[in-house]
C-alpha cells in the first residue's frame, strides 16, 4: 500500500524547468541529504552548480530555491496570504502549536496586529532596563569563565531567553524558574531542537506521526515539548499573579490577560504565542550575538574600532560601565555596522520557505514555480551574491558605515529579517538587544575566538544556522575597573 501511494505521489509530482540534481524515483533527492548532519554548504554547492534558481525534491515534494532580489520580491511580497510551508514547519508546529510562525489567514492577521505594538520601535525604551540588567548578568557569567575558551552558545541562549521573557512579561524570569540549572537545561534544549528539526526535515517518512514518535528524534522532541509546555504554563500563571500586583501594562502581558484566559481554547492560543516568541527570539538572538562576537574575535581591527567609539561615547571615567541609554546607542555607528554586517554574512535564518498558491514566473520568466510547490528564498545566498556585495565573503562592516557600498543597496538584497507581510516581528527588538549586548560586553572584555572562520562556515542546515562545532570564545578583562 505504502509503495502504491508513494508511486502515485511520485508520478503526479509538480515539475519545473529550473535546473537541479538528478532525481531517484520515489526518493527525489533525499539521498543527497541522508548523511547527517546536512550542512548549509550542500545548498551552496547546488547554487554553484545550477545557478540563481534551482530545484530539488524531498520525496515527491518540489522545492524551488530562489536567490536574486527580483525573485525574492516576487515570492515574499504579494497581496495574497503568505503561508510558510507546513511540511518544513511540521516539527516546529509540534513545539510551538499554532503561533504566529505557523498560522496563516485571518487568525494570523489578528494575532500579528495584537502583538505588533509590543515590538514596535517606539515601545523599545520600556525594555532597555531589562536589556542592561540581563546583559550585566551575562557579563558576570562570561567573566566567571576566567578567560578560558568555551562554547558560549548555551549561555547566549539562556541570556536571550531570559531577556525576552523578562522584557515582555515585565517580571523576573527567576520567578518562573528559580532553579538556575533548570534554566540552563531549557535553554540548551533549544540547541538540541535544531538537530532534531534537521534530522526530520529531509526524512519525509518522519512526517508520519506514529513513525516519528517511535524514533530517537521523536523521544527527544517529546522531552522538549514537555519542558516548553511546563515553563509556559508557569510563565502564564506568574504573569497573571504579577500583572495584578504590579499593574504592569506592557502590551504583551495585557494581551495575554485580556484574551479571557479561563477559556481552554484561548489558553491554548495564548500559550502557543508565548512559546512562539520564546522559540523565535531565543536561538536567533543567541546565534546572531555569538556570530558577531566570533567575527570580532577573528577580525580584531573591528573590535578595536568599536571599543574606541565606546570609549568616546561612555568616557573613560568611573561610570564607564553605566547602563547604555538609547542616546548612547544612537551614537554607536561602528556597532550598528557590525550588527548589520554580521546579519548579512552569517544569515541566522538562512531559508524562508513559502507554499505558493499561484504559478510564479522566476528569473525574468525563464522558469515557472508551479502552484502548490514550496519556494524557498535562500537569503544566505542572496547575502553572498558578488553582484550585490563586492567581496561577499569578507567581513567588512565598513560597507554599512555612512558612504559605504551597502548603504545604497538594491531593494530585497538585504533580508536577514525577511520581507513582506511575514517579516520578523521582533526585528527592532532584536537589533537593539544586539547593540546593548555588544556595547556592554566590548566595554568590559576583549573577545578572542577559538573558532576559525572555516568552523563558522561549517553550519548545520536547520531552521536557524549554527556552526557544528559551536562558538568557541574566550573573554579577557579589558580594564582593571571591569574586574
Ligand atoms: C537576530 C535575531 C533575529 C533574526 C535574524 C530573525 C529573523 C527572522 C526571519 C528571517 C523571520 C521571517 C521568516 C520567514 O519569512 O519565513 C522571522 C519571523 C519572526 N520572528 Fe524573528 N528574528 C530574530 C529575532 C526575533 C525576536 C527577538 C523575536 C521576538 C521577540 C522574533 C519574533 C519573530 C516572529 C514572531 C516571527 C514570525 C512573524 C510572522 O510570521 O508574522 N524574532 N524572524
Amino acid at each position: 500500500c505504502a509503495l502504491a501511494v508513494a508511486s502515485w505521489l511520485w508520478a503526479t509530482r509538480l515539475q519545473t524547468a529550473a535546473p537541479g540534481p538528478p532525481t531517484w524515483p520515489l526518493l527525489g533527492n533525499v539521498q543527497h541529504f541522508l548523511k547527517q548532519p546536512v550542512l548549509l554548504e550542500h545548498a551552496a554547492d547546488l547554487y554553484k552548480q545550477y545557478g540563481d534558481v534551482f530545484r530539488f525534491y524531498v520525496g515527491p515534494k518540489l522545492v524551488v530555491v530562489v536567490t536574486k532580489p527580483e525573485d525574492v520580491k516576487r515570492v515574499l511580497v504579494t497581496t495574497k496570504w503568505q503561508e510558510r510551508d507546513p511540511y518544513f514547519l511540521g516539527t516546529l508546529r509540534k513545539v510551538t502549536g499554532n503561533g504566529l510562525l505557523i498560522n496563516s489567514g485571518e487568525v494570523w492577521q489578528r494575532h500579528r496586529k495584537a502583538l505588533e505594538p509590543t515590538f514596535h520601535y517606539t515601545a523599545l525604551h520600556r525594555y532597555l532596563d531589562t536589556f542592561n540588567k540581563e546583559v550585566c548578568l551575562l557579563s558576570e557569567r562570561l567573566a566567571a569563565m576566567g578567560g578560558q575558551e568555551s562554547d558560549v552558545l548555551p549561555l547566549m541562549c539562556l541570556s536571550s531567553l531570559r531577556i525576552t521573557m523578562c522584557a515582555l512579561g515585565g517580571m523576573e524570569y527567576d520567578v518562573v524558574e528559580p532553579d538556575q540549572y533548570q534554566q540552563q537545561q531549557l535553554a540548551s534544549e533549544f540547541i538540541g531542537f535544531l538537530k532534531v528539526f534537521q534530522a526530520t526535515m529531509f526524512r519525509p517518512w518522519k512526517a508520519i506521526n506514529s513513525l516519528m514518535w517511535m524514533s530517537e528524534d521523536g523521544r527527544k522532541l517529546k522531552k522538549i515539548i514537555g519542558m516548553a509546555k511546563d515553563v509556559t504554563n508557569r510563565y502564564l500563571a506568574a504573569l497573571r499573579v504579577y500583572n495584578t500586583k504590579l499593574e504592569i501594562t506592557s502590551h504583551f502581558s495585557s494581551l495575554l490577560l485580556e484574551e479571557k484566559p479561563e477559556m481552554q481554547e484561548m489558553d491554548d492560543k495564548i500559550s502557543d504565542e508565548v512559546v512562539t516568541v520564546a522559540v523565535t527570539a531565543t536561538e536567533t538572538m543567541a546565534g546572531a550575538l555569538a556570530y558577531a562576537l566570533s567575527a570580532l574575535g577573528l577580525y580584531p581591527e573591528w573590535q578595536v574600532k568599536a571599543q574606541q567609539q565606546l570609549d568616546e561615547v561612555f568616557g573613560e571615567g568611573g561610570d564607564f560601565l553605566r547602563p547604555a541609554t538609547l542616546e548612547d546607542i544612537g551614537k554607536l555607528t561602528v556597532i550598528d555596522a557590525i550588527v548589520k554586517e554580521t546579519l548579512r554574512l552569517f544569515t541566522v535564518v538562512p531559508f524562508l520557505p513559502r507554499i505558493i498558491d499561484e504559478d510564479i514566473p522566476l528569473a525574468g520568466g525563464r522558469y515557472v514555480a508551479p502552484r502548490g510547490c514550496c519556494v524557498a528564498v535562500a537569503s544566505f545566498l542572496t547575502h553572498r551574491d558578488p553582484d550585490l556585495y563586492p567581496e561577499p565573503d569578507k567581513f567588512d562592516p565598513g560597507r554599512f558605515l555612512p558612504g559605504g557600498s551597502a548603504t545604497s543597496r538594491k531593494p530585497f538584497s538585504y533580508i536577514p529579517f525577511g520581507a513582506g507581510s511575514r517579516v520578523c516581528l521582533g526585528s527592532s527588538f532584536a537589533t537593539l538587544e544586539m547593540k546593548v549586548t555588544l556595547a556592554t560586553l566590548l566595554r568590559q572584555f576583549t573577545v578572542v575566538s577559538g573558532s576559525t572562520r572555516k568552523d563558522l562556515e561549517h553550519t548545520l542546515f536547520s531552521i536557524t544556522a549554527h556552526p557544528l562545532k559551536g562558538f568557541r570564545l574566550s573573554f579577557r578583562a579589558r580594564k582593571e575597573q571591569s574586574l
